[in-house]
């Protein structure tokens, strides 16, 4: 046989000619390398971020029902707010959610603390960040994560709705990604309730006078977001949200099984060997 038509199978890989390497993969495998760059390249993060699923997916998949408070990482104990979202922790606890918050300081503590103290299941998402400050001490269950959108996506995937306190950019950005993904019906039947009327009206005004008027939102969108002044209302807001969203879904799933059962009934018998 010549030599050019030659084929050399790697793995399901099929070479030819000039592409056949001088060495197998288990031998290059094998060989000692000097160098570690290879840790820093793309191949490498995406095993690295595939792991962050992996972990994220097993640790939380039998959480059970919960709810993810954010906002500000810089709150102190001493602030309303604080208090507030301690107190919107116990109260979650209470209607049998577990809590998910970024694991962090201010805000995020405050919501575990209420949590653990009333005996419910408080959850830690980290980021690592360039000061690192570690899980707050009052997750039970914690997980620390490398990249944000891995992280993003547990708090999306194991919530059944979000409670947002006042906060910065990081608050910010947790908040519009559920917005988008509710906007964009990616996710449905999800609350986003705010809690603050002075601190977040600035801000619905200018969605409303700003984007609405010029066009950029619809009218629809602006009912996604609700906003109350207290961990009592926040709370209440996010169980009937659930709860009436996941009745208009179950209400949903009846009619299309329905209407499914009555185009089978209604179809020629002979229809049915083709589906
Ligand atoms: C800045 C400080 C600590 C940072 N530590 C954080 N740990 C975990 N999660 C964080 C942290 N900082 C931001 N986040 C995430 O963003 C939201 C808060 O960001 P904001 O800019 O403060 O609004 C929060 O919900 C986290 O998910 C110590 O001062």
């Amino acid at each position: 046989m010549k030599k050019e038509n030659h084929t050399y199978q790697s793995g399901p890989v099929i070479l030819r000619g000039s592409m056949i390497p001088a060495t197998t993969t288990d031998a290059r495998l094998l060989a000692t390398r000097q160098d570690a760059d290879w840790l820093h390249s793309d191949p490498w993060r995406v095993l690295r971020i595939q792991s962050e699923f992996v972990e994220g997916f097993g640790a939380l998949a039998e959480l059970g029902p919960a709810i993810s408070v954010f906002g500000s990482a810089r709150t102190q104990p001493e602030d309303p707010y604080y208090r507030e979202a301690e107190k919107i922790g116990r109260l979650l606890v209470e209607e049998g959610y577990a809590v998910i918050t970024g694991g962090g300081p201010g805000m995020m503590e405050a919501a575990n603390k209420g949590a653990r103290e009333a005996g419910g299941r408080s959850v830690g998402l980290g980021i690592e960040l360039p000061h690192e400050q570690g899980l707050n001490q009052w997750i039970d269950l914690g997980i620390n994560f490398r990249y944000f959108f891995a992280r993003k996506t547990m708090f999306m995937k194991y919530s059944y709705g979000y409670i947002v306190m006042p906060g910065g950019f990081g608050t910010l950005d947790e908040l519009f990604e559920a917005i988008t993904l509710v906007q964009t019906k990616k996710v449905q039947n999800f609350p986003i309730v705010l809690v603050g009327v002075k601190f977040w009206q600035p801000l619905l005004g200018w969605l409303k006078d700003t984007l609405l008027a010029k066009g950029t939102i619809s009218e629809p969108d602006l009912e996604l977001l609700k906003v109350v002044d207290t961990a009592q209302e926040a709370v209440e807001a996010i169980v009937e949200g659930v709860t009436s969203l996941s009745k208009a879904q179950a209400e949903a799933a009846a009619r299309a099984k329905l209407a499914a059962t009555n185009g089978k009934n209604n179809r020629h018998p002979e229809m049915s060997s083709h589906e």
